[in-house]
């Protein structure tokens, strides 16, 4: 009975539906499209950058959704071993079919690896994000000329070996040791404890024959910290590991089930002195040690990973949205009048209050990840030329960002989740994969917490730089500027002006950022030690760097609507989008703003007033707005977000197909229920 899955032929689409012509579409669903006051379409444009940019993407994704190499049977039904080996074979079809259809362009691959690989782990991931970019990153030229065509054309794959079983946050705690040995100019990595074996790697148990590895420093008999070597792990020949070398799988997770995530001792393993990676610090072959031209340039490849989370955090919030209102809009629950029809269960206020906020966090996340991406590409360009002054910057913001969308990100797909009743657990909804994919991000590339408390350490250090009247970033410019007073609102129509809406979170901010600072000074004042009093204000800090988070987000929604060109009809529902997303914010943290008086009882009642009112506004474009993100179903991969909104349909033929109707009588009845039965004298 199992049938492939995945094998939705593809019928032609237009350009302007990248859907293929459903027979049918489910009439609650189509009376949405027809309601909607503007077109979904220009909106996509517009979140791709262009018309000829979403046509690029459309092309490439149906590249891999039209493969037939590509297709399986759901990944629902696989178990481990099979799902482990499935992804295998597809990074390998994959890394062949880039290459025969000629997608050099790095944004192109990235859009055709997502597409194929669909709601899935990519089998070369950790390659491909973390073990390049840290060979691109932190290889001086001829390691560059000799490692980087390896790994590009795979002849060996690679893993970013960093963490520990006893140590993930604190680095700087790292057991395993490079130790220099200027006689034979190696370095011989070991493990000295069971806590020192490298835990988690993505890849590493069972497929990757190298890795960069992450170890302390030590040359002439002094430790210089830790530095990134590119280690040999597997024989090129059989991918047995190489001797000294102890590795395996880490066992079944909460998801990442296709994932090989490792463990990797080393028993005294030796590498030539040149598999140090040298762009930024060195050892001579005599053991003489130059230092890097700033002390965090180790950490670099963390920084490029927590930017690019921003996007993918958005990107999986768009598709739990999506899911979600597609199917509030099909799904009727509760009589209201006798013998008129159920409502749709998203016109019901608490479903509304549930899904648009995270609706708007959607677009603002996508929005802020743009900048976010920007900036990256900045700093990255200022640091080639030798100028590291906006690294500390770059790396508060993309910690903090990556933190404070992550926890909105997981919390806003399990709330999508919940909004779907029953059927969201199933895995057919989609919601499984989807959140569990996305759930690790909040602890991989810095614990959420850490790194919201490293934003704070920035932020702590930029306070005390405004009270000295010296010059700030652009992006913390508002901490030196006073605070504004009371919220001028007076009326509904006040609070809706953008302004005045990232003004009250630029006020909230600066007012959190200010107390936390003053928090910390006077618990030092009394004679703590920084640690001890860095321990004291952690809530003060935590709030404040969030509260900086969330002021940068509102601000970059408002800025993208004042500088894009876009229809008056776009303007309009993304325009109301951000007034919610702001409202809604207020509304959720109403004590920061209602604690200091700046804002007052009164404001607070029409700012609750507004979110209602918006919910009108954006109810009715509720569906075009999740149509624009522009998903295909076979991207989706839920029974529940379907474009045609044929969902029962499409759960009853989904699960004919779990491996348990393979037969209509189970083997279990013959070997245990039949017996108990039959053997059972007592009587019914
Ligand atoms: C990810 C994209 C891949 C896409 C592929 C998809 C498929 C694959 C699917 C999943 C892949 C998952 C991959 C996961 C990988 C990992 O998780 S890798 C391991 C990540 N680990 C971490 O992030 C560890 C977190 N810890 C730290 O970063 C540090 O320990 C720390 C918490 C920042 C503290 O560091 P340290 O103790 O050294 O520093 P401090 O004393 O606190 O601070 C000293 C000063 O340095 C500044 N600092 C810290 N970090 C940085 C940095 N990165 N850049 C610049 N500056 C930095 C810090 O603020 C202090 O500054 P100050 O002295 O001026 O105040
Ligand atoms: C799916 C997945 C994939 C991964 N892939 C990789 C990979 O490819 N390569 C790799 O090297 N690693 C990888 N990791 C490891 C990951 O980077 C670490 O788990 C992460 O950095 C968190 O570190 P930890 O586990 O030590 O957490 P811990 O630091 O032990 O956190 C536990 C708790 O302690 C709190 N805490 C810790 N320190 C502080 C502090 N200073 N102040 C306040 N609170 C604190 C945290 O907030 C948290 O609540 C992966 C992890 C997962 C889950």
């Amino acid at each position: 009975m199992i049938v492939l899955f995945n094998c939705t032929c593809a019928v032609p689409t237009t350009m302007d539906s990248f859907h293929p012509v459903p027979v049918k579409v489910n009439p609650d669903l189509q009376k949405e499209r027809d309601a909607a006051l503007f077109n979904p379409v220009e909106l996509t444009y517009l979140k791709d950058g262009g018309k000829d940019k979403t046509e690029r993407r459309r092309r490439c994704e149906l590249l891999a959704i039209n493969d037939p190499d590509l297709q399986h049977k759901d990944i629902s039904f696989m178990a481990r071993n099979e799902r482990y080996s499935n992804a295998v074979r597809k990074a390998v079809i994959i890394a062949r079919k880039i290459k025969e259809h000629r997608l050099t362009n790095m944004e192109e691959k990235q859009l055709y690896i997502s597409a194929a690989t669909q709601y899935d782990t990519y089998g070369f991931g950790l390659h491909y994000g973390m073990f390049l970019p840290a060979l691109s990153a932190q290889c001086d030229e001829e390691q560059r000329n000799y490692w980087l065509p390896l790994a590009e054309n795979l002849k060996i794959l690679g893993t970013y070996a960093q963490t520990e079983l006893g140590h993930g946050t604190f680095i700087r705690g790292l057991e395993t040791t490079a130790i220099y040995d200027p006689k034979t100019e190696e370095f011989v990595l070991h493990t000295p404890t069971l806590s020192a074996l490298k835990w988690w790697p993505g890849n590493m148990g069972k497929t990757a024959t190298h890795a960069v590895v992450l170890a302390q420093l030590y040359t002439n008999g002094k430790s210089y910290g830790l530095h990134p070597f590119i280690v040999q792990l597997r024989s090129l020949e059989n991918h047995q590991p190489l001797p000294g070398i102890t590795l395996g799988d880490i066992g079944p997770k909460l998801g990442f089930h296709s994932f090989d995530n490792g463990f990797l001792g080393f028993d005294h393993v030796r590498i030539p002195r040149r598999n140090m990676l040298m762009k930024y610090s060195q050892v001579s072959p005599d053991g003489f040690y130059i230092k890097p031209i700033h002390a965090k340039l180790t950490y670099s490849t963390m920084v490029e990973a927590r930017v690019t989370l921003v996007s993918d955090i958005a990107y999986s919030l768009s598709q739990a949205v999506t899911i979600a209102v597609r199917y509030s809009a099909v799904r009727r629950q509760t009589e209201q009048i006798k013998g008129v029809k159920e409502p749709q269960i998203l016109d019901y206020r608490t479903q509304q209050l549930k899904l648009f906020p995270y609706l708007a966090a959607a677009y603002a996340f996508t929005f802020t990840s743009f900048v976010i991406t920007g900036r990256y590409i900045e700093v990255q360009n200022e640091m080639n030329d030798g100028n590291m002054e906006s690294l500390s910057e770059l790396h508060a913001l993309s910690a903090g960002l990556k933190a404070f969308t992550s926890y909105v990100g997981n919390e806003g797909i399990e709330v999508c989740r919940l909004s779907c009743g029953g059927h969201g657990y199933s895995q057919a909804s989609g919601f499984p994969e989807l959140y569990t994919l996305t759930a690790p991000i909040s602890t991989f590339e810095g614990e959420n917490t850490v790194m919201l408390l490293q934003t704070a350490r920035y932020l702590m250090k930029c306070a005390t730089t405004a009270k000295r009247g010296l010059e700030l970033p652009r992006f913390v410019l508002y901490l030196s500027q006073r605070q504004k007073g009371q919220c001028p609102a007076r009326n509904e129509s006040d609070l809706l002006d953008h302004g005045l809406l990232s003004d009250a979170f630029e006020h909230r901010a600066r007012r959190l950022v200010i107390e936390a600072a003053q928090k910390m000074q006077s618990n030092i004042g009394k004679g703590n030690p920084q640690h001890v009093a860095w321990n004291n204000c952690h809530m003060y800090l935590l709030k404040a760097a969030s509260a900086h988070c969330h002021f940068y987000v509102v601000q970059t929604f408002v800025k993208y609507i004042n500088d894009t060109e876009m229809s008056d009809a776009v303007r309009d529902i993304l325009t109301s989008l951000c007034q919610f997303y702001a409202l809604h914010g207020i509304w959720q943290n109403a004590g920061d703003f209602l604690q200091d008086g700046y804002m007052n009882g009164n404001q607070l009642d029409m700012v609750q007033s507004l979110v209602g009112k918006l919910l009108d506004k954006i109810r009715i474009n509720a569906v075009a707005l999740v149509d624009a993100f522009d998903f295909r179903d076979e991207i989706l991969c839920s029974k529940l977000g379907k474009y045609d909104g044929n969902v029962y349909e499409a759960m009853y033929e989904w699960a004919k197909n779990s491996p348990l109707n393979k037969t209509e009588v189970h083997d279990s009845y013959n070997k245990y229920l039949r017996p108990l039965m039959q053997s059972s004298k007592a009587k019914l």
